[in-house]
């Protein structure tokens, strides 16, 4: 491997203590302690596990946490009035519903029933206009998260040549928006584009953002280019023997070959310890955000696009 390794795990830990800081400034010269409400919908094990995370680091870094488990049964109808009374809580600042939802519960519908002020995933209507015109609002945290890591990286983007792999509203549509505000020249690619590795070679920065284990071949990758791998898949690892109950064991591995990529790129995050902790912090950069807005109080540097 040749690339510098981007140590996502590491960053995330500098926006946590940036994060802090500023609550504790809040709490000593305003009286304000900022509080972000999680809400859970079923038993899904990953789900359970991001938001126990995302409870406990709220809570380091000195915020209320919120957390309102729900059935997976729950009506859209109850989930809704939940909503609307964190909506008018004051002491709420953030509201994030964990997703995915049960089937029987429309996505759309529950993540535009946010206030647009308190909705800490940017996943609001309004939110994503705002980003898609350059105007201020609440940036989803995964993009967000590899936007600061690509700022640390590199300092100034501009003119730089983006490719960003995967088409999704919650990850590939807003980091093109934070690169093209940033001044970077931006490619959407996708499963359908021609020649995709050509696409690729193109490019300065990649992200890879398509749900496809290890898709991104070291060969599509410009020598000395900047690869941020989003990509969080399980696969199974025989290599690594079986489980008590006889099933093969698993690994976690990112929409990039790791050890191809690695092997030409200047710059790159590895899976696990990559974008996926950058997430969980800039959800809590975002509440802070979110709570400095509502009180009429300068935003903190460096936690916002
Ligand atoms: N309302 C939301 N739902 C979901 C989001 C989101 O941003 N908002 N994102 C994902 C899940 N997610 C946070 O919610 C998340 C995923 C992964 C990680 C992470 O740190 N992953 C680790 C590996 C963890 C493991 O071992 O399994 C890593 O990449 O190093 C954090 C948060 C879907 N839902």
């Amino acid at each position: 491997m040749s690339a510098t390794l981007i140590d996502g795990k590491a960053f995330a830990a500098t926006v946590r203590e940036k994060v802090a800081a500023h609550v504790a400034r809040l709490k000593s010269d305003h009286g304000i302690t900022p509080g972000l409400a999680v809400v859970l919908v079923g038993e899904d094990p990953a789900s359970q596990v991001y938001v126990r995370s995302k409870g406990r680091q709220t809570v380091e870094a000195g915020m209320n946490s919120y957390e309102h488990k729900l059935d997976a049964g729950t009506s859209e109808a109850d989930l809704l009035g939940l909503i609307d009374r964190l909506n008018n809580d004051p002491d709420v600042h953030g509201i994030l519903v964990q997703l995915p939802l049960p089937k029987h519960l429309d996505e759309g519908l529950v993540t535009n029933a946010i206030d647009p002020a308190k909705d800490v995933d940017g996943f609001h209507i309004s939110n994503v206009g705002l980003l898609g015109t350059g105007q201020k609002s609440m940036v989803p945290c995964t993009p967000l998260g590899c936007l600061m890591m690509l700022r640390a990286h590199h300092g100034d983007l501009s003119g730089m040549e983006a490719v960003v792999i995967g088409r999704s509203n919650i990850v590939g549509k807003p980091m093109a928006q934070l690169l093209l505000g940033d001044s970077c020249t931006v490619t959407i690619a996708h499963s359908r584009t021609r020649d995709l590795p050509g696409v690729v070679r193109r490019a300065d920065i990649v992200v890879a953002a398509v749900g496809r284990p290890q898709m991104v071949q070291g060969d599509w990758i410009r020598p000395g280019a900047t690869v941020i791998d989003v990509g969080i898949n399980r696969i199974d690892a025989p290599e690594k023997g079986v489980n008590e109950d006889g099933s093969v064991r698993t690994r976690l591995v990112g929409d990039c070959d790791f050890e191809s990529c690695a092997a030409v790129a200047g710059a790159i995050t590895p899976v696990p310890g990559g974008v996926g902790p950058m997430t969980i912090a800039c959800l809590l950069a975002n509440t802070v955000t979110a709570c400095c807005r509502a009180a009429g109080l300068p935003e903190p540097e460096g936690l916002t696009a």
